[in-house]
């Protein structure tokens, strides 16, 4: 498979890609080159620099992931990826540390007026009177966006005795609590703070939030900070509020086009300091969002949900830990059922026993019917795209839970409906591995790998002989072999591991066998 880096990331996020892929890397790649180039590859890196438009995944062939070398997601188009079933991953974490470290460095800044200072003092000046900065103790800083960036600026904010009000809509007064800051509205924000930090994405909400109607109700002399995402501030208002003296200050890492070019309202302005989208740009952040990139593309690659992904239900690296494993005994489940039903799949029920029932489970149920749709699709159906299909094609997926669990620590049960039948499979695992325990209401333990044949029959004398017989025949060989027990009176089921393919007319021959009611090959090569 063929990977694309479409912006700088680092060479050791590369090299971990290099082990198992093909990796083309081309930094700067233009938008009519990225069009180009795309159809060929099963998965594009980007920083912020490249946009991932809805025209990129029309053009896309066999495009599979996306990897955000960042946190922002929004150079790419997430409606066209998961229409596509594209999946789009980020690296959360690898550079907060970086951003968090430069708004400190951009507010104090512009607090003591550095880089003009610095400009002018480089040409043999020496302004000692002009560049009177304000010191940062005893002020107070408004964050708007409580997540990691916001949380690193406020405990930073803390230690130079600064007196922080947050506001995030999705942080609870225990957080802020626990984080030493008070919590406010953002009116709160506005009228009380010396100096405002925000920190949250770009959205429909925050688009614009910070304009000439918020300048009104800020203190005269406020000093502010991006560097989130540049258009959550107005940028021309922004300029206005400077040139009129209410915002005393501006340092901005981030602009609503960028590269942001000449001529922009922000240029020129000795009381705003301006970098260019250097947040993240430090050795350690770029090889943090490098490495995880690499691992998230390569899962993605390899099939393997991914904890990172964004256009996914989210799930936290700690219940990803738990789940995880069983992920691989879901795929190998629903192709197990999807081999034993008989006609259309209607509905498939995904119970879950035992310890397992702590955790959210909605991505092992969608393991489950990605692997049941696998077999039957041409397209590859992954963690992103497997419940749309599911109900594009009127399959109804639905799970319970029940903590009771009789025999096995954890057990796994996928029931489906079927036109002309209806499936049972359970399993679970033992250690990390994958055992299918229970077919249709028969006792087994099977090792769901390679192809099966699965042959519910009379529970008389010769049965099973002849079966082998004509596998042996067939030159087929049989590496392993399960006899169910059950409650069933007088019926068994045979489920025999095979090594080679077996034709049609083998399998017809087994069915032919007085006492065979029916042979089904599960072939897992697929999952
Ligand atoms: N300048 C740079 O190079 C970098 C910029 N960033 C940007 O910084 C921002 C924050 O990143 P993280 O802290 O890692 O993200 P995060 O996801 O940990 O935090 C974002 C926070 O914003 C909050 N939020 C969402 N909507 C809000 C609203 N309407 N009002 C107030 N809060 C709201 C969320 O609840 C969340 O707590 C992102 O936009 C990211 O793209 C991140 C890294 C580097
Ligand atoms: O890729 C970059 O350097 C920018 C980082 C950034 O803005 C982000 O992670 O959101």
């Amino acid at each position: 498979m063929k990977v694309l880096v479409a912006d700088g990331v680092s060479q050791k996020g590369i090299d971990i890609l290099s082990k198992e892929f093909e990796v083309v890397e081309k930094p700067k790649l233009t938008a009519e080159e990225l069009l180009e180039m795309i159809p060929e590859f099963d998965a594009l890196i980007v920083r912020s620099a490249s946009k991932v438009t809805k025209e990129v995944f029309a053009a896309a062939k066999n495009l599979k992931v996306v990897g955000r070398a960042g946190v922002g997601v929004d150079n790419i188009n997430i409606e066209a990826a998961t229409a596509k079933g594209v999946i789009v991953l980020n690296a959360p974490e690898g550079n907060t540390i970086a951003a968090t470290e430069h708004t400190m460095a951009m507010m104090l800044s512009m607090a003591r007026n550095i880089p003009i200072a610095n400009e002018t003092t480089q040409k043999g000046e020496w302004n000692r009177k002009k560049y009177v900065g304000v010191e940062l103790r005893g002020k107070t800083l408004g964050v708007i966006g409580l997540g990691r960036i916001g949380s690193g600026v406020a405990k930073r904010a803390l230690a130079f005795d600064m007196d922080v009000i947050g506001y995030d809509p999705y942080v609870n007064e225990e957080r802020a609590q626990n984080m030493g800051i008070e919590l406010g509205t953002l009116d709160d924000i506005y009228t009380k703070a010396d100096f405002i930090t925000v920190h949250m994405p770009l959205t429909a909400q925050t688009k614009h939030m910070i304009g000439k109607e918020t300048f009104a109700k800020m203190k005269k002399g406020v000093r502010l900070v991006n560097c989130a995402r540049g258009g959550i501030i107005e940028e021309a208002a922004l300029a206005e509020a400077v040139k009129d003296g209410i915002v005393a200050g501006a340092a901005i890492d981030v602009f609503e086009s960028e590269p942001m070019g000449e001529n922009h309202p922000l240029q020129g302005l000795e009381k705003v300091v301006l970098t260019p989208h250097l947040g993240a740009s430090t050795v350690e952040a770029q090889i943090g969002v490098a490495v995880d990139v690499a691992y998230g593309v390569a899962a993605a690659l390899r099939g393997e949900p991914v904890s990172t992904a964004v256009n996914m239900a989210p799930v936290s690296a700690q219940v990803m830990k738990t789940i995880r494993p069983y992920f691989d005994l879901a795929e190998r489940m629903g192709c197990t059922v999807r081999s034993l039903a008989e006609g259309a799949i209607s509905e498939v029920e995904v119970e879950y026993n035992g310890e397992i029932t702590k955790v959210d489970t909605k991505m092992i149920t969608t393991a489950v019917v990605k692997g049941m749709l696998n077999p039957i699709l041409q397209d590859a159906v992954n963690y992103v795209n497997a419940p749309g299909i599911a109900k594009e094609r009127n399959i109804k997926v639905k799970s319970v839970k029940n903590a009771e669990a009789d025999n096995f620590a954890n057990l796994i049960t996928v029931r489906v409906k079927a036109a002309k039948n209806a499936v049972e499979v359970q399993g679970t695992l033992f250690g990390e591995e994958a055992r299918i325990v229970t077919i249709n209401k028969h006792r087994v333990d099977v090792d769901p790998h390679a192809r099966i044949l699965i042959c519910p029959h009379i529970n008389c004398p010769g049965v099973i002989g002849k079966v082998g017989s004509i596998m042996g025949a067939a030159g087929i060989n049989i590496s392993g072999m399960q006899v169910g027990k059950t409650d069933i009176k007088g019926t068994n089921i045979m489920v025999l591991t095979i090594d080679n393919e077996i034709s049609a007319d083998v399998l017809a021959e087994v069915v032919s066998v007085q006492g065979i009611f029916d042979a089904k090959l599960v072939n897992f090569d697929v999952v």
